[in-house]
């Protein structure tokens, strides 16, 4: 176990909208964020998505796995390798399928291979022991959130909301104190937040995303279609709770024979209203909605949000934090956390009945 300082820990993400890979340093002993250092992206090519896209849903063996998982290594090795003075690294790995209450959770890549590629210990499998024991398995962010919220010297409760190909939202309240604080989260999965709209506009247009929600805003939503999507069962199901990619793959049926843009309209407003519903679990007011990954950057889907929203909605960069990479600091901040023996989750944030510190450590030869 590492003593408790702070070390430059790196952390990566590959996420479910599969456009590549984050990676960040931060200076952590695994509670307190001491400093941020540098970062670095490197994107997937159309090809390495298709082979990606090609194994979603897929668990170790079925065909096309082993090809993914050798790319997620290839491309976490050649980002990772661009940074010097990390003591620890945090891989997360590319979730290709998630039923936590079924067969378990699946992150592609092994972090054995990256610590003999990198010469640096590397904690990955961060989801399993949390799914192993009833848990969700996610989200994992929310002890990281705990962390930023005091970071940020934030003194009433808020929330961070990550509008990723899903989205998840973290409750908390920064002035919980005592060595198990963090338990004091509430997070869960919201619903849908990119993944739908950036499925609509590939195979409708060729286009990765509605850059900044410009074909959103020059439609018109279906409210027939939006009162029928918050008649699904997610939504009545108690937090903690948590989404495979695809689990609202019937969205983009609906929307079948609507325009682009009303269809682009249609899924853009549902992922607002699926945060919307989801604050309905919090335990106490916000002050603010922090939001990070890149919905933040779709002023459709932010509009949508300040309006169903008495607080303000911000993103992240109105505290001096960086949207594009929270998610890979989340999981370097949780290998210092694996490393100390700290937990990584808990009933308020995954469900699973008692804290738990997820995670494998592998060290090089
Ligand atoms: N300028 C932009 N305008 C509109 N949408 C954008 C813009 N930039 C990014 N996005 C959306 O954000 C998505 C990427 O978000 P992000 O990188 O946070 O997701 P992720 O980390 O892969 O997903 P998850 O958090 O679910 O694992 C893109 O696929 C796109 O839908
Ligand atoms: C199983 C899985 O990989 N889930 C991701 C996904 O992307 C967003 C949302 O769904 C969240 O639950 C999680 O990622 C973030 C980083 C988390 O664990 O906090």
């Amino acid at each position: 176990m590492l003593k408790a300082e702070a070390v430059w820990a790196l952390g990566t993400m590959s996420g479910t909208s599969l456009d590549g890979v984050d990676a960040a340093l931060v200076l952590t002993d695994g509670e307190t964020i001491q400093e941020f250092g540098d970062t670095a992206y490197r994107p997937y090519s159309e090809a390495e998505r298709a082979i990606l896209r090609t194994a979603l849903g897929g668990w170790p063996g079925d065909p096309g796995v082993m090809a993914a998982a050798e790319l997620v290594e290839t491309a976490h090795a050649e980002v990772m390798s661009r940074f010097s003075g990390a003591q620890i690294a945090g891989f997360h790995g590319q979730t290709l399928a998630h039923d936590p209450r079924g067969r378990g959770t699946h992150q592609a890549g092994d972090g054995a291979v990256l610590a003999q590629v990198l010469g640096l210990p590397v904690v990955w499998d961060f989801r399993a022991a949390d799914v192993a024991l009833g848990g969700q398995g996610a989200p994992l962010a929310p002890f990281f959130h705990f962390a930023l919220a005091r970071h940020i010297g934030a003194g009433e409760p808020l929330a961070f909301l990550n509008l990723g190909g899903v989205g998840n939202l973290t409750w908390v309240d920064p002035r919980c104190s005592g060595p198990e604080a963090e338990g004091a989260c509430l997070a869960f999965d919201t619903g849908p937040a990119n993944a739908p709209v950036n499925d609509l506009l590939r195979a409708r247009r060729g286009l990765d995303h509605d850059e900044n929600g410009a074909l959103a805003a020059s439609g018109t939503a279906d409210d027939a279609i939006l009162q029928a999507f918050l008649n699904h069962p997610y939504f009545f199901r108690m937090p903690p709770k948590s989404l495979d990619r695809n689990d609202f793959h019937g969205l983009i049926e609906a929307v079948a024979s609507l325009s682009d843009a009303d269809a682009a309209a249609t899924l853009t407003k549902a992922a607002a209203m699926a945060v919307a519903r989801g604050a309905d679990h919090f335990p106490r007011p916000i002050t603010r909605l922090l939001v990070t990954g890149g919905g933040r950057l779709n002023a459709t889907l932010m509009a949508h949000l300040s309006d169903l929203f008495a607080c303000p909605v911000d993103p992240v960069e109105a505290v001096g934090l960086n949207g594009d990479m929270l998610e890979a600091q989340a999981f370097a901040h949780l290998a210092v956390r694996v490393a100390r023996g700290l937990p990584t989750s808990g009933p308020g944030t995954t469900g699973v009945p008692a804290l738990v510190g997820g995670g494998q450590i592998s060290r090089p030869d």
